[in-house]
């Protein structure tokens, strides 16, 4: 089976504006994600997730390397035939309804369905769209905005999904719902590459992550190789006194880092002075090996 993304020794550099300067922001990225596999992108800001996006997408031209979907290589429009992308900062003509956004992105893609309204409509209602479905995109939020892209990548039934952080510029409930929305097509078989700040998301959703910073990827893991056998966890409860060093965080309240081997003894004290349990939660998380990654890798020269 042919992988969903291939790349090989893929770079970019651009120019500064005014003295014309090359600057790297990927440099010799190596990659290959399954079909069905989701695949987080994470590194903090400038460390190139867009960029690679974009060449993945065909809306920059890599300096150097190469890269295919599904085995057609980027410079080839096919390649781009049933994916779905959602860039950042989504630009979509704010003279169309998102129903017209979804129609077209049908007939770009080439999707027939037997009923097309009925189709685009139910992606429209998936993603909370209904009641705005023939509004102008000048007249809805950020958010709405943000929903429409979604919405019109899913509605080609997309074998892929190139998506730059997903999730920014969503209340809660939005994050919710497509936090949701990304796990069925997961579960479906879809294939998923996106970009993420929220952690969690990423932890959530991904197969495998790679942790990218000034343009080189550092490490590639998955959720799984973070469990460790003797992983700490932090405890957090409403009670009368400390436990296991724990430190007062508002009044009553306490939180507590515990060895993996000694969790069960702290809950046994939690319920013995007649405490309230509020979270048992690993301390190891994507946050902290992303956070410790970061800080590690060494100043990257331009
Ligand atoms: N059009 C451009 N011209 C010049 N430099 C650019 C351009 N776009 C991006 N860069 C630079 O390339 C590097 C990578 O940027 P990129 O947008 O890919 O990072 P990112 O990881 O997506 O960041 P963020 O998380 O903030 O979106 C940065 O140093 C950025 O300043």
């Amino acid at each position: 089976m042919k992988a969903a993304i291939h790349i090989e020794s893929l770079s970019k550099s651009y120019r500064t504006p005014w003295r014309r300067q090359l600057v790297a922001a990927v440099r010799e990225l190596n990659l290959t994600v399954a079909q069905g596999e989701a695949f987080g992108f994470v590194g903090p800001n400038g460390a190139g997730k867009s960029t690679t996006i974009r060449m993945l997408t065909g809306v920059l031209l890599p300096t150097q390397g190469s890269a295919s979907l599904f085995g057609v290589g980027i410079a080839d429009p096919q390649s781009r035939r049933g994916i779905g992308y959602v860039p950042e900062n989504p630009y979509l003509n704010d003279c169309l309804t998102p129903l017209e956004v979804l129609q077209m992105s049908m007939r770009l893609h080439g999707v027939k369905v037997v009923n097309e309204y009925a189709h685009c409509m139910y992606w429209l209602e998936r993603l909370d769209l209904a009641a705005a479905s023939k509004k102008y995109l000048r007249s809805l939020s950020k958010g709405m905005v943000q929903r429409v892209a979604l919405a019109q990548a899913m509605c080609i039934q997309p074998r892929m999904l190139i998506l730059d952080e997903p999730l920014s510029g969503l209340d809660p409930l939005g994050r919710r719902d497509v936090v949701n929305l990304l796990a069925e097509y997961k579960r479906e078989g879809g294939t998923l590459f996106f970009t993420s700040h929220v952690l969690h998301d990423v932890e959530r959703l991904a197969d495998r992550f790679g942790l990218i910073k000034g343009g080189q990827l550092l490490t590639i893991s998955s959720p799984a190789g973070l469990a460790i056998d003797e992983q700490p966890f932090t405890v957090r409860y409403v009670g009368s006194a400390s436990i296991n060093g724990a430190h007062l965080e508002a009044e009553g309240r306490w939180c507590a880092e515990v060895s993996g081997k000694s969790v069960w003894a702290v809950l046994e004290q939690v319920r013995e002075q007649g405490g309230k349990l509020l979270e048992v939660k690993p301390a190891l998380n994507l946050e902290k090996v992303f956070l410790s990654f970061i800080d590690e890798a060494a100043p990257v020269v331009p």
